[in-house]
């Protein structure tokens, strides 16, 4: 949990700022802008033209303060280049959202494009954990269960209200067959596991899954904060008035663990589809670290670097 003022290079540095933008994020309309604000702060900017782009772009990149200005999708890229790169004590990063789903700029307390800017330019700078699952980094959550596309489809006000009954609720209304998974769960210190069928293993870093309140977690702590979802039948899960009183008091259907590290592996079956970042990935079986205090990057004033526990929301 440290603070590091100026991160950069061991050779000095120059300070230079340059923003990996996908044009199309969000509705695709913010181009103007970015340039403007561009202009005003001193930043480069490189334009993703396809899927997988900002990853080549960030790997390349000689930056000192590096923003990815899209979704979750784009800052998930411009973290796996700087992995590959192994550019992390070298760089800090920053987020301008412009995407559909900016789970993860509201969580480093970056709310606008402008705040944005300001905040690479200005902001203060934490070093933060880093999930590692299967070798590929994800900075706020790897989901395993119903992936259905519910990040992008939740907006950022029904998120902090409902935390993981929104994703919940959105993930089992765009989802058209819902079977639990046979999960299994074996956590660092072994005493922590579980096995079951679940309908979600979500796994924060930046993120986590309350029942209500504020979906920040605590992103210096060495630590995942994990929540299981036990299966249901299908019937029993649609609504939201009846998920929240199956999962309100948060107690029978949601298992909550903290472990540095974990495996996630499916019992039987196909391999499961898990989501890191919301970037989907095959695996029968994902190995997931922290990488403690790994990521510099630039934080709003919204940011909290030791929020409150769930249950003291
Ligand atoms: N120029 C591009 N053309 C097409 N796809 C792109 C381009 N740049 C990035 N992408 C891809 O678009 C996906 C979504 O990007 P991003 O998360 O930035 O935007 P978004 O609007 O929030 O998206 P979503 O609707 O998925 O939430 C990413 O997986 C990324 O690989």
């Amino acid at each position: 949990m440290t603070t590091r003022e100026s991160p950069l290079r061991s050779d000095g540095g120059t300070g230079a700022r340059e923003l990996i933008y996908n044009p199309l994020s969000g509705s695709a309309d913010h181009t103007d802008e970015i340039y403007d604000y561009a202009d005003e702060y001193g930043v480069s900017v490189r334009e993703t033209s396809e899927s997988g782009d900002a990853i080549d772009l960030a790997r390349e990149s000689d930056a000192d303060y590096l923003g990815a200005a899209g979704g979750d999708g784009t800052v998930h890229e411009v973290v796996r280049g700087l992995h590959e790169a192994d550019a992390f004590d070298s760089t800090v990063l920053g987020i301008v959202p412009t995407g559909t789903g900016n789970n993860f700029a509201g969580n480093i307390g970056v709310e606008s494009i402008a705040d944005g800017f300001e905040v690479l330019a200005d902001g203060e700078t934490r070093t933060i954990d880093l999930g590692i699952a299967n070798g590929r980094p994800f900075v706020n959550s790897a989901i395993a269960g119903l992936t259905a596309n519910a990040s992008s489809e939740t907006t950022s006000e029904m998120k902090d209200s409902l935390g993981v009954l929104a994703y919940v609720v959105n993930t089992v209304q765009t989802a058209t067959d819902f079977d639990g998974l046979p999960l299994e769960i074996e956590t660092a210190a072994g005493d922590d596991a579980w096995s079951g069928d679940a309908a979600f293993i979500l796994v924060g870093n930046g993120r986590r899954f309350p029942v209500e309140g504020r979906t920040q977690a605590d992103m210096e702590d060495g630590r995942f904060e994990i929540t299981v979802i036990e299966d249901r039948p299908t019937g029993q899960l649609v609504g939201e008035a009846t998920l929240r009183r199956l999962l309100g008091s948060d107690t029978a259907n949601i298992t909550r663990l903290e472990s540095s590290s974990l495996s996630i592996s499916v019992r039987e079956g196909d391999p499961g589809t898990f989501s890191l970042d919301g970037e989907m990935l095959s695996a029968r079986e994902l190995d997931i670290d922290v990488d403690a205090s790994a990521l510099s990057i630039r934080v709003g004033d919204g940011y909290e670097p030791d929020p409150p526990a769930i249950d003291e929301q």
